[in-house]
């Protein structure tokens, strides 16, 4: 349970302003997240880590000397936007390039992906290790699907430790990269965890029962099982990891490891040492050295009750690199010298978007708009709590908060662009970028690419007709499809691509905006109810495919919603706004 929060929605935020405050040995704010408060040798490569918010020492409490350079810190278990993470990318930036790490998960790839082709086109050599380290997330052969969790550490602190040792951006990839192939991770849970303002945990386990294959949201176990006593639990952590010793090792006796026990929120210290006992115990009796142990809370999931064990089988280099000094907020190893502070006022500050000049028309339709985002945003306050329920069911829960973040900043910023006189496609434009800025996530990513797409067609000085309404949601769909899913995937795209082609038909036929709207949104309505029947193949709940059969998928559930939610305000008017 989370006591303490003012206004559940500025919660992340508030606690970002806390953290830097109480931080300002190590870290400074930046739009989007921290950097480090010590001054970088120029030529020096920087390492940007990130992710959702709610997983503290990660992401931001591992900045500093020796580790990262800077990370993106995102709302609550939902990943930062492209934006926040570019904005930390290019601070953090000494003229040597960017690695981008961060956990393996849905969100955080679209995000960090797209500020990775923004800082190439300024011409900031960017590239990215995803940490893959939960072995319970897919099987080995399909090791590039699996989630981040606990494993993050080892990968950031051997990156953080190479770049200020001077590394290229190459050299620093290789090891990263080692690093991640070298990392495996395994976790249980006994109780999940409940977001501020939230009146239930995101999942529950029965009393006596643990999740076993936990992640670090509310996603499920892979199975249930009786808690075990401490030294159970070891054997069973342990033997996980055993039973899937990388490739590149070529003897697990003699073999060199770090080992890092986590715990997830709720779970004391004292129980941890006592699991930690029996693992060191089960690690000597295989023969392997331990090197560096970690016992403690390195990534958390709020005040979720779990623990997961990592294991890092170190070669020369890396064992160099994981014991190299560091030291950040929360993660601090040997000794560094003291070194010089740079001021808030070296950070480059943000700029306010500019309107460009509209037709008077254009700035018609963009009342139209205003009031169809309007009503968009009062159907997801409608179904904030089903949608969320729906998620919960194979994925994390938050779909329903992270829309209605989302919607609700789109709003506001096309109010604010159209009380600046904007046209419909800047007011489109400015709301997408809004969207996806503040809900960040799987869902703001499709939605800012989506307002975007339309704001293009739509543009600042015509009134858009039937036909250029579904260029524009072509154009969505085709900006959609750009992030990997195809039609059968169970995700938006299943709703996405029958309301397009249907409006596309429709208007073909002669049908007038509103009645060919009607059409395509009866066609995304039948296409997300029919979702019910597929198997994940992306995003969060992928990993629980049959948990989700006979659940149709959020995205494309609410993509609907939203879809006939647009044709209330088209036949009412401004009654939406
Ligand atoms: N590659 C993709 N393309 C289109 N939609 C996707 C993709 N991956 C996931 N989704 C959609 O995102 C929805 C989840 O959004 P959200 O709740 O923001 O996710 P998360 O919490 O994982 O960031 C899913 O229900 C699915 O419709
Ligand atoms: O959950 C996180 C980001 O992934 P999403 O796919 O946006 O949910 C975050 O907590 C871990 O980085």
């Amino acid at each position: 349970m989370t006591r303490l929060y003012n206004d559940p929605q500025a919660f992340a935020d508030e606690m970002i302003d806390g953290f830097v405050a109480a931080n300002s040995r190590w870290v400074r704010r930046v739009s989007g997240g921290v950097v480090r408060a010590t001054r970088t040798e120029p030529g020096t490569v920087a390492v940007v880590v990130g992710g959702g918010s709610g997983h503290y020492p990660a992401f931001g409490g591992l900045v500093g000397r020796g580790l990262a350079h800077g990370a993106a810190m995102g709302n609550l278990f939902a990943s930062p936007s492209a934006q926040q993470v570019h904005t930390v990318a290019a601070t953090a930036h000494r003229g040597a390039g960017v690695l981008f790490s961060y956990g393996n998960y849905a969100g955080d790839v679209l995000h960090f992906d797209q500020a990775q082709e923004r800082l190439r086109a300024e011409g900031i050599e960017c590239r990215t290790v995803r940490v893959t380290d939960d072995i319970s997330s897919a099987p080995a052969d399909r090791a590039d699907q699996r989630r981040g969790i606990a494993g993050d550490l080892t990968v950031f602190k051997v990156a953080g430790a190479a770049a200020d040792a001077g590394y290229d951006l190459d050299g620093v990839v290789r090891v990263a990269e080692r690093a991640n192939e070298r990392t495996r991770s395994f976790g249980v849970a006994f109780s999940g965890c409940t977001l501020p303002g939230a009146d239930a945990p995101l999942f529950t386990v029965p009393e006596g029962r643990m999740g076993v294959g936990m992640g670090i949201h509310g996603e499920p176990g892979i199975h249930e099982a009786d808690v075990p006593s401490a030294d159970g639990l070891a054997e069973l952590l342990v033997s996980s990891l055993l039973g899937e010793v990388p490739q590149s090792v070529d003897t697990v006796r003699g073999a060199r490891v770090g080992v890092i026990l986590n715990g997830l929120g709720s779970v004391k210290y004292e129980e941890l040492f006592v699991v930690y006992r029996r693992v060191a115990q089960l690690l000597a009796e295989a023969e392997l050295e331990v090197v560096d142990p970690e016992v403690g809370e390195l990534v958390t999931s709020f005040d979720m009750a779990g623990v997961s064990l990592t294991l890092f089988w170190l070669d020369d280099e890396l064992e160099r690199l994981w014991g190299a000094p560091c030291d950040t907020p929360a993660y601090r190893k040997g000794a560094l010298e003291p070194a010089e502070l740079i001021d808030d006022t070296e950070l480059a500050a943000e700029t306010a978007a500019e309107i460009p000049p509209a037709t008077a028309a254009s700035r018609q339709v963009a009342d139209v708009a205003v009031a169809a985002l309007a009503t968009m945003s009062r159907t997801i306050d409608e179904h904030v709590d089903e949608l969320g329920r729906m998620d919960a069911i194979a994925g994390d829960g938050d779909h329903g908060i992270g829309m209605q973040r989302g919607v609700h900043a789109a709003v506001d910023a096309a109010r604010a662009a159209h009380a600046a006189q904007a046209g419909a496609g800047t007011v489109l434009a400015l709301a997408g970028d809004a969207w996806a800025d503040r809900a960040g996530g799987t869902s703001g990513a499709l939605w800012g690419a989506i307002l975007r797409a339309v704001a293009t067609e739509v543009g600042d000085e015509r009134v858009p007709d039937a036909a250029a309404l579904a260029r524009g949601m072509r154009a969505a769909t085709d900006a959609v499809l750009r992030f990997g899913a195809v039609v059968g995937d169970k995700t938006m795209v299943d709703a996405l691509v029958p309301f397009a082609d249907e409006l596309e038909t429709a208007v073909g036929d002669g049908a007038g905006i509103t009645a060919a709207w009607a059409r395509a949104a009866d066609a995304a309505a039948a296409a997300a109810a029919a979702s019910a029947d597929l198997m994940p193949r992306m995003g969060r709940a992928r990993p629980h495919a049959e948990k989700s059969l006979g659940t149709p998928d959020p995205g494309a559930h609410s993509f609907a919603l939203l879809m006939r939610a647009v044709l209330t305000t088209t036949t009412n008017g401004r009654n939406a706004s």
